[in-house]
């Protein structure tokens, strides 16, 4: 039986006093879900992805495995729903006081795997995307978006404790090469039964890159969310 992951029930963001942003969405994300987040500019699709990371304040009710996210430590629950941001280069200090910070939110025994080794992984998976080791030592700001994309990407893999990624437009700085690896390596970590990684909600605004990777499509707007049989044009 495909096991469900997350449940979005009646959830509203609101902009100001008076308006929300969005209402009324629900959806469920399910094991083997790649869901490409569709809506016009501006209509709330980061911000519905931040409400799911329990970055941003939301009404209604989100569940991963049944449970609230307060249920498992939110920290913890962001190790497991994990957003990579659209523009990483925002963040405090280096790729390598992140990639710690993280690792220190995993429980104990998970932490002390990642301090003796595990934190290695996601250097290797960025190196293996054209990124130097270097890199990691470098403030966010001074990294290029491509570079700092694919960094905040390989820590969200690499470190194998992700069910769920949250992932904001991964590849809008990439070229068409390094587009294509990251696509290759989200799909295949799906697919192997060593990895964590049951599902992504990915915003693309892409047409073709929704098609190569979606398996389902959600279209969102200020009165709520429904899926579409494909993906269509923005
Ligand atoms: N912190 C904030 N305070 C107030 N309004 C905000 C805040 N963040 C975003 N908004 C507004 O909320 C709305 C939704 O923004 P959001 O970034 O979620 O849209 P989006 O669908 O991801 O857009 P895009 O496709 O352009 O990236 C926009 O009108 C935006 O101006």
């Amino acid at each position: 039986m495909v096991e469900k992951l997350l449940e979005l029930c009646d959830i509203a963001c609101a902009k100001n006093k008076d308006e929300n942003i969005f209402s009324s969405v629900n959806f469920d994300v399910n094991e083997g879900d790649i869901i490409v987040l569709q809506g016009k500019s501006g209509c709330g699709k980061t911000t519905l992805m931040k409400c799911i990371a329990h970055l941003n304040v939301y009404e209604g009710q989100i569940l991963f495995r049944g449970r609230s996210p307060k249920s498992y430590g939110i920290p913890n629950y962001r190790t497991q729903i994990f957003y990579v941001p659209q523009r990483p280069s925002l963040l405090p200090g280096t790729p390598r006081d992140f990639l710690t910070t993280i690792a220190s939110f995993q429980s104990r025994k998970e932490y002390s795997k990642a301090a003796g080794g595990d934190l290695i992984y996601p250097i290797e998976v960025a190196e293996a995307w054209g990124i130097d080791e270097e890199l990691w030592d470098r403030n966010w700001s001074n990294l290029s978006g491509g570079e700092s994309q694919r960094i905040a990407l390989a820590t969200a893999v690499g470190l194998n404790t992700a069910e769920v990624l949250l992932l904001d437009e991964p590849t809008s700085a990439l070229d068409p090469t390094s587009s294509a690896q990251v696509e290759r390596f989200i799909t295949d970590e799906m697919r192997s039964a060593e990895s964590p990684l049951k599902a992504a909600i990915w915003i693309t605004h892409s047409e073709e890159q929704g098609r190569r990777v979606g398996t389902r499509f959600l279209r969102i707007s200020a009165s709520g969310c429904y899926e579409e049989p494909r993906i269509l044009e923005a």
